[in-house]
């Protein structure tokens, strides 16, 4: 990947190279051609709260997919249902065929899909490297084999320490490597969450808010990072609230309102979609439209 390709791409409104969402239509629960992920009757509600209630849901392999919708739509849940941090109460989901109920977080990794994580405060007291490290699959060193094994679990370390510096190169934090995560600007860290996660050298990437709290000027560079990595084969799914953002680099987006899937489409599509409309708009209006009736 070069840093010119990557600026070309960011921000931009073209398409990926193929459009692979060609002839998928604009509708809920829509099959798509070649699904990376499947999930079916994914149910999750907290006390008398349904949090999640997705019937069906398909991602395209090889796409950037944003996941949106107001606060309180489920998008949070729905992430940690579906990489294992959370427990579905009804429904079932497969990611490259293979179905992942009851498989925890750990394993879904090891399966090819991860999440970002925001920094932890105690992550935050490691180095970068560390932090890189830390995320890589299958450390032999945790599992304490005895000193005899060492020679190993050194050969291991020396192969991660190289995948975690061509990491940091890629994502330009090689020359923080031994700083202190915690000492990263925002942006910088959104960095090294993305970096962390390709450690296991997944096939779909799901982000979790990649823009909050990112210094404007950052913002292209992290834009050009996400549009890299579907360049580079892999699917891509996001959250985010930023709308310019969504609309500038989603091949797709799938819009949630209480816990349900209204809408998914091009971001054309969405754009002109007056249940999308609805839905943002009653969110954000609701207090004040009725405070006025009370009036
Ligand atoms: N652990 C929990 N216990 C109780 N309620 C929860 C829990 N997690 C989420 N909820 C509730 O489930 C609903 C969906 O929350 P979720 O965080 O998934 O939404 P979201 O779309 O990610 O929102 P935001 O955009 O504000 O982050 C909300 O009403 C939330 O209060």
């Amino acid at each position: 990947m070069s840093s010119d390709a990557t600026e070309a791409t960011a921000g931009g409104t073209a398409p990926g190279p193929v459009d692979r969402m060609a002839g998928v239509a604009a509708t809920p629960g829509v099959a798509k051609p070649d699904p990376i992920l499947k999930a079916h009757g994914v149910r999750r509600s907290f006390g008398g709260l349904t949090a999640v209630d997705v019937e069906h849901l398909e991602v395209q392999r090889g796409t950037i997919t944003a996941l949106i919708g107001p606060n309180g739509a489920g998008k949070s849940t729905l992430f940690n249902l579906l990489t294992g941090f959370d427990r579905v109460d009804a429904g079932e989901w497969s990611f490259e065929g293979r179905r992942l109920n009851g498989l925890g977080g750990h394993r879904v990794a090891r399966s090819g899909m991860v999440r970002t994580f925001q920094l932890t405060k105690a992550l935050t007291r490691l180095t970068v490297l560390d932090n890189m490290l830390l995320a890589a699959q299958g450390q032999l060193g945790e599992r304490m084999w005895g000193s005899f094994l060492r020679w190993r679990w050194r050969g291991q370390e020396r192969a991660n320490i190289e995948r975690a510096e061509a990491l940091l190169d890629r994502f330009k934090l090689l020359d923080k490597r031994h700083e202190m995560a915690g000492s990263l600007s925002g942006g910088q860290r959104k960095l090294l969450e993305m970096a962390r996660s390709l450690m296991v050298d997944p096939s779909m990437v799901m982000l979790d808010e990649p823009m909050a709290g990112v210094n404007p000027a950052l913002v292209q560079s992290l834009l050009g990072h996400i549009t890299a990595l579907r360049d580079d084969g892999m699917t891509v799914l996001f959250v985010e609230h930023d709308m310019d953002v969504i609309m500038g680099i989603s091949d797709w987006i799938v819009v949630l309102a209480q816990g349900q899937v209204i809408a998914e489409g091009r971001p054309e599509d969405i754009r002109a979609d007056q249940r999308v409309v609805d839905a943002y708009l009653g969110a954000r209006h609701a207090e004040p439209a009725d405070a006025e009736e009370g009036r």
